[in-house]
């Protein structure tokens, strides 16, 4: 049987009064490539600041494999292998394209403080490893020629390829990815879709992805998860949510004319 990633049981978030997530429930398994969708302010980025420690669930428990993560605070999230995207990208603009994936390297990196204040041979080889890894991670996504660019000078499409390269340096077990085809045009949103198809496979990764765009999530991910007003209101294969008339008056019918 195939192994739990990510259990969130029974998971209940309240922003004071309002009630953004109720009784959420995940078994996600290995190597498996799922997907949350549901209307604006339905609670799928909560979903995803509950798992990453940005907020602690007002009830309920997360879980990586068996590790209880659920009080985890976002950097312990990432060191237990749990790296993400944004809706809104978050790139250091002022910094090489380079260095926004050396950063994220640097998670992995065993050498202390001393080591970085006197500069030791330990710190020199951790360095130049975590400089070579970025590089091939660059060349993997096709960026390494702007490797020494300012990243702001990157057209949109490469600033979100950029973001996900940076995630995968975290060496992640489990990779979310919120809304990565937000503002992508046709041509960039069916390469996304390889990609991500190809992430999963080469990396190992297994991922949850959030997405408006009904086109990735129908034709990538393999289940569905559809929530409304902080409700879980359906799951099932992109076909069974299709067809599910609570998600087609809830989520479909009344989005389908704007980005269907
Ligand atoms: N930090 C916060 N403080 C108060 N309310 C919040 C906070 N974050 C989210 N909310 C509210 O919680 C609900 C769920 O928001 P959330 O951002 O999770 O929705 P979403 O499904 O991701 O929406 P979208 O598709 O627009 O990104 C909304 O009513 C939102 O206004």
């Amino acid at each position: 049987m195939q192994r739990v990633v990510l259990k969130l049981d029974s998971v209940t978030h309240y922003f004071g009064g309002l009630r953004a997530v109720h009784n959420f429930n995940l078994e996600l398994p290995e190597g498996a490539l799922w997907g949350l969708i549901g209307p604006n302010g339905a609670g799928k980025t909560t979903i995803f600041n509950l798992i990453t420690g940005v907020y602690i669930p007002t009830e309920g428990k997360i879980y990586l494999y068996d590790k209880d993560i659920t009080t985890y605070k976002p950097h312990d999230v990432v060191a237990v292998g749990i790296a993400r995207t944004f809706q809104n990208l978050r790139i250091f603009g002022n910094l090489t394209v380079l260095d926004n994936i050396r950063i994220a390297g640097h998670y992995r990196l065993k050498y202390g403080l001393v080591d970085s204040i006197i500069r030791t041979p330990s710190y020199y080889k951790e360095e130049k490893s975590v400089t070579e890894e970025s590089l091939e991670l660059l060349e993997l996504f096709k960026l390494k020629d702007k490797a020494y660019l300012p990243a702001k000078a990157l057209p949109y499409g490469e600033l979100r390829r950029l973001e996900i390269a940076r995630a995968l340096a975290t060496h992640p077990k489990l990779l979310l990815l919120d809304e990565p085809a937000a503002g992508m045009n046709p041509k960039e949103v069916s390469e996304l879709m390889e990609m991500i198809l190809w992430i999963r496979n080469h990396f190992k990764v297994t991922v949850y992805l959030i997405e408006h765009h009904m086109q990735v999530v129908m034709g990538i991910c393999e289940r569905i998860k559809v929530m409304d007003f902080g409700e879980t209101i359906a799951e099932g294969t992109p076909t069974e949510i299709q067809n599910n008339p609570r998600v087609i008056e809830a989520y479909l019918g009344r989005r389908a004319n704007v980005k269907g």
